[in-house]
């Protein structure tokens, strides 16, 4: 039976390819939702939780959104900002991550100030000249929308601004970043500005479910009752830890949602208060 309360299903927007493709489907199914088999899938009907998938450009997705055609969908930061869509950016999914920059060849460009009179070219006209014009640069804008870092050596630009994940891709140019960075982005989830759909606040938390899980694991271990005080100030959970009693006299058991982060050291940590049988399980979803 369908979650939805209004019988309308939550249209939702799927990166179809591209660096944010398989994390974003990866995600979605995590949060239990159904998703395609086959990449040339356009569209998947998950009626049992009442959304229906559509798998586009990243880069039309803000649009969608923005618009009212969609509901929500997974893109890049730098591909709403790019868009100028009516869409705003809800969530951050950490996956994706890059950053945006203007490149030259190696040694020739310094700084901003390099910048006036040149050409620069780039998929992303709608960041770069926004980043110009709050800076007051006069320079002119070339959209290419890809492989843009053979424009210089074929002499279409003297610069590129450009997403740079390792930087391989710049190197291999015999090009390097110069000047502040523009702006760094990650995989986001989007709405449209205003009402949103009835559903939308359910997708939205199952989604910071997931995101919760991985970043929390499940930490048990025993310890003799007069440390327990200490202990649970080293793991106080996310409400409070659970503490049962032990059939062993003078021993607890503790359960609680730790950070993954630092959660070895804390289990060092814990086995030198004397704790002992330490475990860390993997959360795989979670409502707080
Ligand atoms: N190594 C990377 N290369 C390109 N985009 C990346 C990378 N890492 C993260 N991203 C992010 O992925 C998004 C771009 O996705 P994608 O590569 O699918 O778009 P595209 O370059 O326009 O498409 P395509 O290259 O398939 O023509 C942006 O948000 C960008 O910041
Ligand atoms: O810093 P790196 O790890 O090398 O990654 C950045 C490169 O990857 C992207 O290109 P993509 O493969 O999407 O091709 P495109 O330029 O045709 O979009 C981006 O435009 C850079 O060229
Ligand atoms: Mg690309």
């Amino acid at each position: 039976m369908s979650q939805s309360s209004t019988g309308a299903l939550l249209r939702v927007a799927v990166p179809n390819k591209g660096a944010l493709s398989v994390a974003a489907t990866e995600i979605l199914r995590e949060s239990g939702y159904r998703q395609r088999r086959d990449s040339k899938e356009l569209a998947v009907t998950d009626a049992d939780n009442g959304v229906e998938f559509f798998y586009l450009r990243p880069r039309d997705i803000a649009l969608y959104v923005g618009s009212g055609t969609l509901d929500a969908g997974i893109t890049g930061r730098d591909l709403l900002l790019d868009s100028r869509a009516d869409a705003k950016e809800v969530r951050a999914l950490g996956f994706g991550r890059s950053r945006f920059h203007f490149a030259g060849p190696a040694g020739r460009y310094a700084s901003l100030a390099d910048l006036p009179g040149k050409r620069i070219a780039t998929s992303y006209t709608g960041v770069v000249e926004a980043f110009l014009d709050e800076r007051g640069i006069d320079a002119s804008v070339i959209r290419l929308d890809g492989a843009v870092e053979t424009s210089i050596q074929l002499g279409v630009a003297d610069v590129i601004a450009d997403v740079v994940e390792t930087g391989s891709t710049l190197r291999a140019a015999g090009l390097e970043t110069f000047g502040e960075q523009i702006l760094e982005s990650e995989a986001v989830l989007v709405t449209r500005q205003g009402e949103q759909h009835p559903d939308f606040e359910i997708f939205r938390r199952r989604v910071e479910g997931v995101l919760t899980a991985r970043s929390y694991v499940m930490m048990d271990y025993d310890i003799p009752s007069e440390h327990v005080q200490a202990a649970v100030a080293l793991t106080p959970g996310i409400e409070s830890p659970t503490v049962s009693p032990l059939h062993r006299e003078g021993w607890v058991a503790v359960r609680a949602m730790v950070p993954r982060t630092g959660s070895q050291r804390l289990m060092d940590a814990l086995f030198e208060l004397g704790a002992r049988g330490i475990l860390l399980t993997d959360i795989h979803a979670c409502r707080l």
